[in-house]
């Protein structure tokens, strides 16, 4: 953050010093206002317009936010930390976080009058971009790693329209693809960066704040793949600190794969910037990214709230799935189980104190990999049509 200015939409990279662009926010009309004044609108993505870059008159919305935040005192009583709770994300309209990001980036790129817009995606991002340009009636590209998309968002983009470009590689090597086309402005790149996107996805903290009676949580919890959620979400928490509505920041807290760390590794060391992984694996697809773009954000907005980072098994990751569908009834993909797991591990290392109040960012839906869930579950219990068989059945363990 060079503090140069960039005009062009189509520049994501900064001419000056390399870096990513960030949007810089004028709250000077937010903090006339009161935090309650924000609950004249339904809650979602656009009740914090005031923070967001985007003149509402453009906006591109299929209600998105406005999910829910449990309280999750079973998984809380099995971790041992009481006060947890699940923000799940997977209940936005193409399940997941990413329609926050889209219903800003999308929003501006009407305001810019853009026809085409495209992705990069392990397979959220694609999804919600190709929803909100079919709402916006634009023509959609998304460029997906080929044979590594989980079943259900590779059938979302197909079924919302985009062409779906199948890329011999994996997630990095798609981006570069989509990339390349920006910056030749063959298309309007959606990629979270796009400094717009996480605009869009700071909603997530202020909802946080909000559904805890504007009050912050002590930690954060959110897995971590191409990184930019964690740097919204620290964003967020700036800007509510900027304008004197908050006091204390929480502890952002990154998880990510055991298979796909650079980031988790680059904070076991101290540093301040990654080193890319060329062959990132996972169950975990959503954040099977070893190029994170917003890598070195994601470090500094962990280091700037003493937070932490560290990584998870994909065993350990699907007994956080599972641990959630079976005591919380929440169905969460894999990635979105890796803030649980690390919730469990953090409090077994004694970083997370019992007496914290964590709020863990389950990101996405778990019907989205059906495959995944099926692999790690028993199989249907064949019945004959009879009542003394079922009796058999449900008399067994
Ligand atoms: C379900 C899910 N969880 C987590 C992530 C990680 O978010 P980020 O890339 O912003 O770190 C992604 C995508 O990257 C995702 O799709
Ligand atoms: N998990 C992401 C990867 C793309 O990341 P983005 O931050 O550029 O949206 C996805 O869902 O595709």
């Amino acid at each position: 953050m060079c503090g140069a200015e960039v005009k062009d939409p189509y520049v994501n990279l900064c001419p000056k010093c390399g870096g990513l662009l960030t949007v810089k926010m004028d709250l000077s009309e937010v903090s006339e206002m009161n935090p309650e004044d924000l609950r004249k609108t339904q809650i979602g993505v656009w009740r914090y317009a005031p923070f967001m870059p985007v003149d509402p008159a453009h906006k591109v919305s299929i209600q998105e936010g406005g999910t829910p935040l449990y309280k999750t005192e079973a998984l809380g009583a099995e971790v041992g930390v009481p006060n947890a709770y699940v923000k799940f994300e997977g209940l936005n309209p193409t399940g997941s976080f990413k329609d926050r990001g889209m219903t800003i980036g999308v929003s501006h790129a009407k305001e810019l009058g853009a026809k085409i817009v495209g992705c990069a995606s392990t397979g959220n991002t694609s999804a919600a971009l190709s929803a909100y340009a079919s709402k916006a009636g634009m023509k959609c590209a998304v460029f997906l790693p080929s044979g590594k998309v989980a079943m259900g968002k590779l059938a979302q983009a197909l079924f919302f329209g985009a062409k779906v470009l199948s890329v011999d590689g994996n997630f990095d090597d798609a981006l570069a693809l989509a990339r390349k086309m920006s910056e030749e402005k063959k298309l309007y790149l959606l990629n979270s960066i796009n400094p717009y996107r996480p605009e869009g996805q700071k909603s997530v903290l202020f909802e946080i704040w909000d559904q805890l009676g504007f009050k912050m949580p002590d930690r954060v919890i959110l897995p971590v793949g191409n990184a930019a959620n964690i740097w919204a979400v620290y964003k967020a928490c700036m800007e509510l600190k900027e304008i004197g509505w908050i006091d204390k920041i929480p502890k952002l807290t990154g998880i990510q794969a055991a298979g796909a760390s650079p980031v988790a590794k680059a904070f076991e060391e101290g540093a301040m910037d990654f080193v890319p992984e060329g062959n990132p694996e996972t169950v975990a697809t959503a954040i099977r990214i070893g190029n994170p773009v917003s890598g070195k954000k994601a470090l500094k907005a962990i280091y700037d709230t003493k937070g932490y980072a560290t990584t998870v098994t994909d065993e350990e990751i699907i007994k956080a799935q599972l641990l959630l569908g079976r005591k919380e009834g929440v169905c969460v993909e894999p990635a979105s189980a890796a803030s649980v797991a690390g919730l469990k591990k953090l409090r077994e290392q004694g970083v997370i104190d019992k007496d914290e109040t964590v709020a863990c960012i389950c990101t996405g839906n778990g019907l989205k990999d059906p495959d995944t869930i099926l692999a790690n579950v028993p199989k249907p219990i064949p019945c004959q049509n009879s009542v003394k068989d079922v009796e058999r059945i449900l008399s067994e363990n």
